[in-house]
């Protein structure tokens, strides 16, 4: 449904490298990334409200490159919403359906059915003054559907509301995707987001694709250091590959599965896959590292010790009676395990 190729967009300072992508009719897609990554300029040049450089967008099988936007049938639902603040909710909505001439009365049964679809109705005429964060993204959303787009496309929807309002609209998104089957194209820096609601993504980082997959394989299988950090993998240590061996962090480990052809990449584990404690504990089989806890972190319910081992630092998880059982604390000599399979490698080539 859209297909972006070689798309370059150059500033002074940025450039948006190349990056080529395929969203499949009906799906829900996330690009992900952190901030100033470009993902705001990819969707305002599919919007057609930015000017590439280089390369083409294609909406619907069209190359809609020179196109401008309202010949696009696209919708963009910005972070801020952009209601127009004098008109109502169901006035909102109903506002672009003159330009993509949809009939009043047609439009405002329409309007009304969406309104019903985001449970909305009951707020068809109060100001966007007078409506929470989330009902207002509700309204964006009703009003980027109501003229019957190809695509949505959706910049941080979640991002500026608490957290009883971000699993209510995450929760909507769903249910208007699912039953809309319009093809979703949304933004966000929340991996946690894009596991919710997305079946296939791309990582972007410093304007250069760095994956591009389902979002399952993304979470399983990071290609490259950063794209292991986004997803929480956030032990990344440079690795040594020769004879079956894998070295990181001072220590060398045979016999692990799966161990790539190259000599020298990155290796990679989940805090919440290592595990403090002595070496009896651990399973047959699993792999140890010694070390020392720098520190001990408390954030929330969850805890996190940091561990000097050879010359990295790694994080593990643990919990409040590991803490105070062993007196876990700075300057503690520890051994640390984790299960072979747990261990991701990437290749150095970022
Ligand atoms: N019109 C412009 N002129 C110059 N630089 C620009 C322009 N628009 C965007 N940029 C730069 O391009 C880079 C990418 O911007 P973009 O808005 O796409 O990032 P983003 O990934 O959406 O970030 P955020 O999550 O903070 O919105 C930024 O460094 C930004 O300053």
């Amino acid at each position: 449904m859209i297909r972006l190729t070689d798309l370059t967009i150059r500033f002074p300072g940025f450039t948006l490298d190349h990056i080529s992508l395929h969203v499949r009719r009906g799906e829900f897609f996330a690009l992900m990334g952190s901030t100033g990554s470009g993902k705001t300029l990819v969707l305002e040049s599919v919007a057609g409200l930015t000017k590439p450089s280089g390369g083409t967008v294609r909406v619907g099988g069209r190359d809609v490159t020179r196109l401008p936007p309202e010949e696009r049938n696209v919708s963009l639902v910005y972070q801020d919403h952009a209601l127009f603040p004098h008109l109502t909710v169901l006035q909102n909505v109903m506002y672009g359906q003159r330009y993509h001439g949809i009939a009043k009365e047609e439009g405002r049964r329409q309007a009304r059915e969406l309104l019903d679809t985001l449970g909305l109705s009951r707020l068809e005429n109060r100001r966007p003054e007078h409506l929470s964060g989330g009902e207002k993204q509700r309204t964006a959303l009703a009003r980027a559907l109501a003229c019957g787009p190809d695509v949505i496309l959706l910049d941080e929807p979640l991002s500026s509301l608490d957290p009883q309002f971000r699993g209510e609209l995450r929760r909507t998104l769903k249910h208007v995707h699912e039953t809309t089957g319009t093809t979703f194209l949304m933004v966000t820096h929340d991996f946690a987001d894009a596991m919710i609601l997305a079946e296939r993504g791309a990582v972007i980082k410093d304007g250069r694709l760095h994956q591009q997959d389902t979002v399952a394989n993304i979470f399983r299988r990071p290609a490259t250091p950063f794209t292991a950090s986004f997803v929480g993998m956030t032990n990344v240590f440079p690795a040594r590959y020769a004879q079956g061996c894998c070295t990181f962090a001072g220590h060398a480990f045979e016999g692990l599965p799966e161990l790539p052809a190259w000599q020298t990449g990155f290796a990679a584990l989940r805090p919440e896959d290592v595990f403090v404690g002595s070496a009896g504990d651990f399973p047959e089989g699993w792999r140890i590292l010694r070390g020392t806890v720098e520190r001990v972190e408390r954030e929330g319910f969850t805890w996190t010790a940091v561990v000097h081992c050879g010359d990295q630092t790694l994080t593990a998880l643990v919990d409040r009676h590991m803490v105070l059982s062993r007196g876990l604390e700075s300057g503690s000599t520890v051994t640390l395990g984790f299960a072979g399979e747990h261990l991701h490698h990437m290749p150095e080539n970022d």
